[in-house]
C-alpha cells in the first residue's frame, strides 16, 4: 500500500519536560498511528534553543521511521505554518502552594499571541490543545484570537484528571484499570473540576456494573476520591518538586489520539470544549464535557445524562471559576 503523506504536527515547550515524554509518543506513531509519517515542528523561547537543539539530537538517535522532518524554532509563524495539529504545552508550570490560576497572567498572553499566529499560519482545519495552565481559560484566548479557525478545533487537556480519575477507581475496586469506563470531568482543570463517576461502570469478572455498585462507598466516591483527583497535581508537585509530567504526556497523547481517531464504541472521554450552552453551562467557556468522536474527527457532546442537585452544584462551581477566570484573562489580553 502506498505509503500516506506526512501530517504536520507543532509541540510547543518543546524543550520542556512534558514535551521529553510527548514527542517520543508521537514520533513513535503512538498518537497519530503506526502508519502515519510526521513532520515536528518544535516551538521554544529564544533562550532554551540550545536545549532544544539537544532534543531535535535525541529524536535523530531515536531512529522513528515515522519522523519525516523536525523543524525546531523560537518563531511562532514557523512552528504553526501549515500544521494539521498543534499541542500547546509551552507555559509556565505551577510550584507548590500555588493554584494553577496564579499562572493566568504570566501565561494567557502567550496564548494571545499563538492565537493569532495560528489564525494566520495553520491549516484552518487544525485541531489545537492546551496543556499549559491555566489550560481552559488559556484555551479561549487561543481560540478568541483564531477567529478564522472553527471554534470546535479549540479544545484544552483534562484526560490527565479522567485518567488519574480511572485508576483511582480501578485501584480501590481491584481491577485492571481497562475496566473501567464512562468516568467525567467536567469543567475546570483546577481543584473545582467535578470527576463524576455517576455514569461510569466497572466490569467485574465480565459484567459492566455501575461504579457506585462495585466500589461500594458513596461517601468515598463524594468526598475522598472526588478531592484526591482534584488534587493529584498538587500531590505531585509536593512530592517531585516539579509537576506531573510524563502522565501530562501520556493523557495529551491519549486526548490527541482519540480526536483524530475517534472513540471506542459504546465510551466516551472528556476535553475542554468550547461550550454550546449544554447542560446550562455559559456557551462560549472553554469546559469539560463528556464527548464521543466520530471516526472522522468530529466530536459531539454526550446528551441526556440525569444531573442530581449534588452534580448541579458542582458543575455550575466550576463554571463560576470559569466566568472570573475569562473576566480576568480579558483584562490581561486587552492592553
Ligand atoms: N492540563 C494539564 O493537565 C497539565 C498542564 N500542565 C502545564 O503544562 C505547562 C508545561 O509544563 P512543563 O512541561 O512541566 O513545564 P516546563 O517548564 O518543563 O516546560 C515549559 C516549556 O515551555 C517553554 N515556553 C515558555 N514560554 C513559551 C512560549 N511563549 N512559546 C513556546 N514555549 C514556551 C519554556 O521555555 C519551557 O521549555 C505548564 O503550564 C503546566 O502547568 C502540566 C501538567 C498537566
Ligand atoms: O498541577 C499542576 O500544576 C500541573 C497540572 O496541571 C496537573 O498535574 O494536573
Amino acid at each position: 500500500m502506498a505509503e500516506k503523506d506526512p501530517i504536520k504536527v507543532c509541540v510547543t515547550g518543546a524543550a520542556g519536560q512534558i514535551a521529553y515524554s510527548l514527542l517520543y509518543q508521537v514520533a513513535k506513531g503512538q498518537v497519530f498511528g503506526d502508519d502515519q509519517p510526521i513532520i515536528l515542528t518544535l516551538l521554544d523561547i529564544p533562550p532554551m534553543m540550545p536545549v532544544l537543539q539537544g532534543v531535535v539530537m535525541e529524536l535523530d538517535d531515536c531512529a522513528f521511521s515515522l519522523l519525516r522532518e523536525v523543524i525546531p524554532t523560537s518563531d511562532e509563524a514557523v512552528a504553526f505554518k501549515d500544521i494539521d495539529a498543534a499541542m500547546l504545552v509551552g507555559a509556565m508550570p505551577r510550584r507548590e502552594g500555588m493554584e494553577r490560576k496564579d499562572l493566568l497572567a504570566a501565561n494567557v498572553k502567550i496564548f494571545k499571541s499563538q492565537g493569532k499566529s495560528l489564525d494566520a499560519n495553520a491549516k484552518k482545519t487544525v485541531k489545537v490543545v492546551v496543556v499549559g495552565n491555566p489550560a481552559n481559560t488559556n484555551a479561549l484566548i487561543c481560540k478568541k484570537y483564531a477567529p478564522s479557525i472553527p471554534a470546535e478545533n479549540f479544545s484544552c487537556l483534562t484526560r490527565l484528571d479522567q485518567n488519574r480519575a480511572k485508576a483511582q477507581i480501578a485501584g480501590r475496586v481491584g481491577v485492571t484499570i481497562d475496566s473501567v469506563k464512562n468516568v467525567i470531568i467536567w469543567g475546570n482543570h483546577s481543584s473545582t473540576q467535578f470527576p463524576d463517576v455517576s455514569h461510569g461502570t466497572v466490569s467485574v469478572k465480565g459484567t459492566a456494573v455501575p461504579v457506585s455498585e462495585a466500589v461500594k462507598d458513596d461517601n468515598w466516591i463524594k468526598n475522598e476520591f472526588i478531592k484526591t483527583v482534584q488534587q493529584r497535581g498538587a500531590a505531585v508537585i509536593k512530592a517531585r518538586k516539579l509537576s506531573s509530567a510524563m502522565s501530562a504526556a501520556k493523557a495529551t497523547g491519549d486526548h490527541m489520539r482519540d480526536w483524530f481517531k475517534g472513540t471506542p464504541q459504546g465510551e466516551y472521554t472528556s476535553m475542554g470544549i468550547v461550550s454550546d450552552g449544554s447542560y446550562g453551562i455559559e456557551a462560549g467557556l472553554v469546559y469539560s464535557f463528556p464527548v464521543t468522536i466520530d471516526k472522522s474527527g468530529k466530536y459531539t457532546i454526550v446528551q441526556g445524562l440525569e444531573v442530581d442537585t449534588f452534580a448541579r452544584e458542582k458543575m455550575d462551581a466550576t463554571a463560576n471559576e470559569l466566568k472570573q477566570e475569562m473576566t480576568t484573562a480579558l483584562e490581561v489580553c486587552s492592553d
